[in-house]
């Protein structure tokens, strides 16, 4: 049995996390997003027109000893953003931190979406969400985590992100250096693939908890938090001068004074996200108002407890009792 652990980079205004894995033989370092959001392993390749690579690391196939192309498969997703890809699969060697999953399905992209082609940071991604959403045809494929968990010291791992800082991804083991009190663990429902679960409740700063079930997913691979329209408006009521930009897409207000918390409930427990982290980026160079790091989640079917949640807390991702842990930061 085993357990792991890989560091993972905020960037600018904490938009995603991107963390380093190898594939292949001798190993290829790519920089990818961890996303409990999505269950495919993709990465730019050079199987793609050179065009869509700016500055991208990519994966050579046939630069790996170790490649076996998984003939006749066929990859294709698109995300909540709208952005897609789509490619070939093969099985490699792939490496985090000091784990290796030595045939694990790799989605070579032999096309992305502009978006992709934009963000000269990330090679791709790596999905921890359930294999069941796995884009692969005709077979889907295994996540690098279900092909590890049952050689792990226990069948979970933990996302410890921070507000523009490292932070990391540890696999089997849950730190206990990494929170204070104890975890709040609320059950998971994994039928749509996702990490699911419902808060009982909500507050707006300091006022009471409101009795508002939020359904919605922990999704590493999503920057806000978006909520529901009615919990979004109470929360924007709250702040004088708060209002829906059009332009921006969202609810912006004036970056000072600070913004109350927005607290939401996790069985027995709660989770407190800043206000100063609902601020979540100014909107002009005047840094005079400020984008809301909470928005609605109209339209996707469910809430996202994006990094914008996930970041004020240890969470753990448990595949063997399917529950999710809440742990306030150390
Ligand atoms: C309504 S869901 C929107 C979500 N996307 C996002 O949250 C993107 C992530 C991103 C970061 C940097 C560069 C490019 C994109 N951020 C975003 O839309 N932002 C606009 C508002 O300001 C903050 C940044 C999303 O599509 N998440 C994907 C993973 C994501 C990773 C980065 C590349 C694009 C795909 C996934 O978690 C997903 O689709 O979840 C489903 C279940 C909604």
């Amino acid at each position: 049995r085993q357990t792991g652990t890989v560091e993972t980079d905020a960037e600018k205004h904490d938009v995603e996390y991107l963390t380093p894995i190898s594939i292949g033989t001798p190993p290829q370092n790519l920089i990818v997003d961890f996303d409990t959001g999505s269950s495919d392993l993709w990465v730019f390749s050079t199987e793609m027109a050179a065009k869509d690579i700016k500055g991208q690391a990519v994966y050579d196939p046939n630069n790996s000893s170790t490649s076996e192309k998984l003939q006749g498969s066929t990859w294709q997703i698109t995300y909540g953003d709208g952005s897609s890809s789509s490619g070939d699969v093969y099985l490699d060697t792939v490496t985090i931190g000091n784990l290796t999953v030595p045939n694990q399905a790799v989605e070579a992209a032999t096309k992305v979406s502009d978006e992709f082609t934009d963000d000269a940071n990330n090679d791709g991604l790596l999905g921890l969400g359930f294999s069941s959403i796995n884009t692969v045809q005709p077979t889907p494929q295994n996540t690098f985590f279900d092909n590890i968990k049952n050689n792990l010291d226990a069948p979970l791992f933990t996302a410890d992100l921070k507000h523009g800082a490292p932070g990391s991804y540890n696999f089997g083991y849950i730190d206990p250096a990494a929170y204070v009190g104890n975890i709040s663990w609320t059950p998971v429902d994994s039928s749509q693939g996702f990490w699911s679960f419902t808060s009982p409740g909500y507050a707006v700063g300091t006022e009471a908890m409101r009795n508002h079930s939020i359904s919605g997913i922990a999704d590493t691979g999503t920057t806000l938090l978006l909520l529901p329209k009615s919990v979004v408006k109470a929360y924007y009521e709250e702040i004088q001068g708060a209002q829906y930009d059009s332009n921006q897409g969202g609810y912006v207000f004036p970056c000072s004074p600070t913004p109350p918390d927005f607290v939401f409930g996790v069985s027995d427990g709660i989770v407190t996200v800043p206000g100063d982290m609902v601020s979540y980026a100014p909107v002009d160079s005047a840094n005079q108002d400020c984008f809301g790091g909470i928005q609605s989640d109209t339209g996707i079917g469910f809430s996202i407890f994006g990094d914008v949640a996930l970041k004020t807390s240890f969470v753990v991702f448990d595949a063997g009792g399917l529950q999710l842990g809440w742990g306030a930061k150390n």
